[in-house]
């Protein structure tokens, strides 16, 4: 669990976060959004200390980054695992060599368990096999797998994704997003997504926090967002015209006026009736 408390983070006379207070749960998706320029980026690199804040805590499972000594902060940061906005991938590097690297920086292990290690890792992103090839000649969404792959390959506590989605084609997206959720359960990391993607809020968002002007305006659920009162945050949301249709569908079964699931049932048989089309 990452607990911050009362984060505040300027540059020069500029005020970019403001008493910023939330809990990122342990095995929980906890998706950061808001507007452009709203400070989801610096308050993330605060949080994975690439950013020291002005004030305020920043507790690891109840110990304040903020004072741990060098030594104490490499070790955190082992336990960290980061998925990069446009996935990062060294182009001159395979795919298993892109894995590998990360092992060299940060761990001890022979050649042949690295290799046994990287082997494991694509497998869990379904990427078995592709060790040989180069960035080039994989597809978006498979690199963005690879960008997980890599991030896991340390098994981190913790896992950060700036944008996981940015550049994929909306199946592609939901491919992603559900990879991301299935490793924070089942290895019970503590997972942060930036993320403007509304799909993905209603997907895996078991935690939200919503930034405003570098304040926290609001947090709450998936299940929770679309029935929010917060002018600010409705404004944001349901300018995305699939959460209007969300909303407009979860009321209705709400009134008892179809089934409950029935929309997700339809939906998902639109699209696998998608994949069967030449
Ligand atoms: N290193 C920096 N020095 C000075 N100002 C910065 C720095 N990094 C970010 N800012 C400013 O902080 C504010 C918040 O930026 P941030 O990148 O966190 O927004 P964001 O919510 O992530 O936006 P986006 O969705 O566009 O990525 C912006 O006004 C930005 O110009």
């Amino acid at each position: 669990m990452i607990e911050v408390k009362n984060i505040r983070k300027s540059f020069g006379d500029k005020v970019i976060l403001e008493d910023i207070t939330g809990v990122l749960d342990t095995g929980k998706c906890n998706l950061i959004i808001g507007s452009s320029g709203s400070g989801k980026t610096v308050f993330t690199k605060c949080v994975v200390g690439l950013f020291r804040p002005d004030r305020g805590e920043i507790l690891y499972d109840g110990k304040n980054m903020l004072e741990m000594d060098r030594e104490e902060r490499t070790e955190l940061r082992q336990k960290i695992g980061m998925l990069f906005q446009g996935s990062a991938l060294f182009d001159s590097m395979t795919v298993e060599q892109n894995i590998i690297f990360t092992l060299d920086m940060f761990s001890n292990l022979s050649y042949r368990d690295k290799k046994k290690r990287v082997n494991e890792v694509l497998e869990k992103v379904e990427l078995e096999g592709s060790n040989k090839k180069f960035p080039a000649e994989i597809s978006g969404g498979m690199k963005k797998r690879v960008g997980i792959a890599r991030a896991i390959v340390l098994n981190p506590k913790y896992l950060f994704c700036d944008e996981p989605n940015s550049g994929l084609d909306p199946q592609t997206s939901l491919v992603i997003d559900q990879l991301i959720k299935n490793i924070t359960t089942e290895y019970n990391i503590t997972t942060v997504v930036v993320t403007h993607d509304m799909n993905s809020v209603m997907e895996i968002g078991d935690h939200i926090m919503y930034l405003y002007k570098g304040r926290k305006e609001w947090e709450g659920s998936n299940k929770d967002i679309i029935f929010s009162k917060n002018e600010r945050l409705n404004e944001f949301i349901f300018a995305s015209e699939f959460l209007q249709g969300a909303k407009a569908i979860r009321m209705l079964e709400v009134e008892g006026k179809i089934e409950e699931g029935a929309a997700v049932k339809e939906a998902e048989k639109i699209i696998k009736e998608g994949d069967n089309l030449p």
